[in-house]
């Protein structure tokens, strides 16, 4: 890995999963400004040490600054991490563009597609920044257990193999593992189909319906998810890695998952508002269904599942109803 040994990271964005690679960051010997665009946010991680709101009970070492001014958090900085929610990408990357110098590398570890126009968020980050160095971290990795520093792996995918290897080289270490991929189509994919599928589940799980619905829901999930990311030109090893199957399978079957809790509510009968409000953060998965439905349609990739998920989100079909829906569809060969 060739990151060096001590650089000085700005980490935009201060949610759960932004303060977790902070953290992970500073473990490493690194230094971190950690933005947000709420100052009370960074008032109270000031005041508190501590981010309460998104990742209570790990103390913020001295290594890391909150910071509310984007001016700060990139000067003199080496490296630039955005962990924004996908529908902020957009945004964050126009201010971005004002700040960064020419080359400079940019990497995310935002999970969805850019809303309205559908595009992948690699392809937001060239229209906005220019060509240079770009890089997505993904994989089964829940901001809780990296914050409490449990064993995770991750993929760093870029199509520049030796900006890969830069990124993972600042994350990697201690119990956090960063492998490399050239793959960025495919890993972007794998991190925003698999929200709208651990909906599905989280629905099907929420209906009472049991193991074998699950694991056929994971797989067929998977089998829809790779038809999308084959027609984008993502490759098939990539849906069997980290950010493919290990994220579905993570977030498909362990109630941390946000986008499962929003499953079970909707399936409880709580609407999608009501359960956004309960939950208190991100939901990829709701603005994510709308995008894949209509990169699917664009493509005209089959995509029952989430299609269903969509339906039930944005056209008021109920659970119940896009369950018969799936159930009723002609059998037909597993593979073809
Ligand atoms: N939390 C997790 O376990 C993981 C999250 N991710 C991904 O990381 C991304 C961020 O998610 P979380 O940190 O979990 O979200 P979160 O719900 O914990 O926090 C969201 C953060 O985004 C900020 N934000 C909201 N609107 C914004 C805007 N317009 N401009 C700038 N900042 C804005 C909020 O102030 C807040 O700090 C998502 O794409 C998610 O899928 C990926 C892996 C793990
Ligand atoms: O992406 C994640 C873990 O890899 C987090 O999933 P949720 O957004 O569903 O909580």
């Amino acid at each position: 890995m060739n990151a060096p040994a001590s650089a000085r990271i700005a980490v935009i964005g201060a949610g759960s999963w932004g303060t977790a690679l902070a953290l992970q960051l500073v473990a490493n010997g690194h230094q971190v400004r950690l933005w947000s665009h709420e100052p009370e946010q960074i008032a109270a991680l000031e005041r508190d040490r501590e981010n309460r709101q998104f990742l209570p009970g790990v103390a913020l070492p001295t290594g890391l600054i909150p910071t509310a001014s984007l001016t700060d958090a990139l000067a003199d900085a080496s490296d630039c991490l955005v962990v924004v929610p996908s529908h902020a990408f957009r945004t964050v990357a126009g201010q971005l563009a004002a700040h960064l110098p020419t080359g400079f590398g940019v990497a995310w570890a935002t999970k969805g597609l850019d809303p309205g126009s559908n595009l992948l968020l690699h392809q937001v980050a060239q229209e906005l920044l220019g060509e240079r160095p770009l890089a997505v971290v993904s994989g089964p990795s829940f901001a809780r257990e990296v914050g409490d520093g449990l064993p995770t792996a991750v993929t760093v995918a870029a199509e520049r193999e030796p900006f890969a290897q830069h990124v993972a080289g600042l994350l990697h270490g201690g119990r956090f593992r960063a492998y490399t991929s050239s793959d960025m189509v495919g890993v972007e994919i794998c991190g925003a189909a698999k929200n709208v599928l651990a909906i599905a589940t989280g629905i099907a799980d929420g209906l009472g319906f049991g193991a074998n619905t699950r694991a056929a829901l994971i797989t067929r999930g998977l089998a829809e998810l790779i038809r999308l990311g084959q027609a984008l030109g993502g490759r098939p090893e990539t849906f069997m890695g980290l950010a493919g199957m290990g994220d579905l399978v993570l977030t498909c079957t362990d109630d941390q998952s946000r986008n499962r809790r929003m499953g079970l509510a909707l399936a409880a009968g709580e609407s999608i508002e009501a359960a956004r409000t309960r939950i208190g953060q991100e939901v990829e998965g709701v603005l994510t269904a709308k995008a894949i439905h209509g990169l699917a349609q664009r493509l005209g990739i089959d995509m029952p599942i989430s299609e269903q998920v969509y339906l039930v989100l944005h056209a008021g079909v109920s659970p119940a109803q896009a369950t018969q829906a799936l159930l009723e569809r002609e059998p037909k060969p597993e593979f073809h």
